[in-house]
């Protein structure tokens, strides 16, 4: 049995979509901005698509959305673009994040810092979720932009997004959430959250690879990252993935309808929740962060004693794929930066693994998981030179 537990790294294409992409390889193959019936060819899904998308996120019309290749250059087209208009041709000089934003965040405001502009990298507490009165208390007159996740990835920790929303409003500073782990498991709306910027990711709730996008409230148009043609509305210059670009707009629509995240909410939270305490039955292992405030699908487990990267190794050997935030450098195997960034100690931040659940997975899945896990770690422990068990109720001592 394959069982796949790793949806916050990819998701399958829906069937559905793969098939509503089809025809606009071979058959509906013009250029959008070609002027002939080849080009034209391609609107009706193309904007089909983009109403899907508005839909998704509850955008209003006269805001943009324009499509990028994945949610990364979303997330880099708002930072720099901020950077550029407001802080290298205008009189701001700071941006806020957190410390637990995906690389995508991070590593484009350290090379902001490099350029000179200052970050501010607000902490979490020990469950991994912000305050939002931090926001208000690091908003200073030079801020430019707020940029906060609204679910993280490894945690699943969901943001309080609708209040800092309404801090960056009252405060009159830019509010960018990357909500990539967000779209397709909780309800995300823009306009209820004030949200000026938004990025995400299709291949993250079952739409193809390569594709994303950027939402663009009215009034916070930016300059673009990418310069060249008149596509998307000088937005973003080059050709259009219109297979993929149609594929992400039905996906959104399949992903984030009442029925699907209702059915997040109900059944792949109760697969996820199933697997969960089936794995804390096992002596020592935590759920990093704890339950509360969690997308449906997520769950970090820590496994004292037990290597993350050794975990998957053994679930692989068994054709089951999970992961783990902690990055491999040569020989050593980086804590997983995110457990630190919540106070886990350093020999728990290697020992954390990632399942994350899609509505593709079943019961059936699950329970085969429990039972490769459970052994696993009984083999790993056993093998291991520095973990030893000691029970804690001491009946040896009776
Ligand atoms: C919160 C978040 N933001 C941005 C990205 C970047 O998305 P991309 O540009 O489509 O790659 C990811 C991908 N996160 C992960 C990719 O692999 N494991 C993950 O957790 C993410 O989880």
């Amino acid at each position: 049995m394959e069982v796949y537990l790793d949806n916050n790294a990819t998701t399958k294409v829906d069937p559905e979509v793969f098939k509503a992409m089809e025809p606009f390889f071979c058959h509906i193959y013009g250029n959008p901005n070609s002027l002939h019936k080849f080009g034209a060819g391609t609107h009706p899904k193309m904007v089909e698509a983009l109403n899907y998308l508005y839909e998704g996120i509850n955008a209003a019309d006269a805001d943009d959305i324009i499509i990028t290749a994945n949610a990364t250059e979303s997330i880099n087209t708002v930072i720099k673009g901020i950077w550029i208009d407001k802080i290298l041709n205008g009189n701001k000089n700071h941006i806020i994040t957190s410390e637990v934003e995906h690389p995508a965040v991070t590593a484009t405001c350290r090379f902001l810092e490099s350029q000179g502009v200052n970050v501010t990298y607000l902490p979490v507490d020990e469950n991994g979720t912000l305050d939002a009165s931090l926001i208000k208390e690091h908003i200073k007159e030079e801020t430019a932009l707020v940029s906060i996740m609204w679910a993280n990835n490894e945690t699943g920790k969901i943001f309080p997004i609708k209040e800092i929303g309404a801090i960056c409003k009252e405060a009159g500073v830019a509010f960018h959430t990357d909500a990539t782990q967000a779209i397709g498991k909780i309800r995300v709306d823009v306009q209820a959250c004030n949200v000026n910027y938004l990025s995400f990711s299709a291949h993250k709730f079952h739409g193809p690879k390569g594709v994303g996008g950027t939402y663009v409230q009215k009034g916070f148009e930016l300059t673009p990252l990418l310069h060249g043609g008149e596509q998307m509305g000088g937005h973003r210059a080059g050709t259009v993935d219109v297979a993929s670009m149609v594929g992400m707009g039905l996906a959104m629509k399949l992903a984030t309808s009442e029925i699907a995240l209702a059915y997040e909410e109900n059944h792949v939270k109760k697969l996820r929740d199933k697997l969960e305490n089936a794995i804390l039955e096992i002596p020592e292992t935590i759920v990093i962060g704890g339950k509360e405030n969690r997308t449906p699908n997520t769950t970090l487990i820590s496994f004292r004693g037990v290597e993350g990267e050794s975990m998957l190794w053994d679930m692989n050997q068994k054709t089951i794929g999970a992961s783990t935030g902690s990055a491999c450098a040569s020989e050593d195997l980086e804590a997983n930066p995110v457990m630190n960034a919540f106070g886990s100690d350093s020999e728990l931040a290697h020992t954390g693994v990632r399942f994350s659940l899609s509505r593709f997975n079943t019961e059936e899945e699950i329970d085969y998981a429990i039972t490769v896990i459970k052994n696993a770690v009984n083999r790993l422990r056993n093998i291991s030179s520095s973990y030893a068990y000691t029970p804690k109720d001491h009946v040896s001592q009776l």
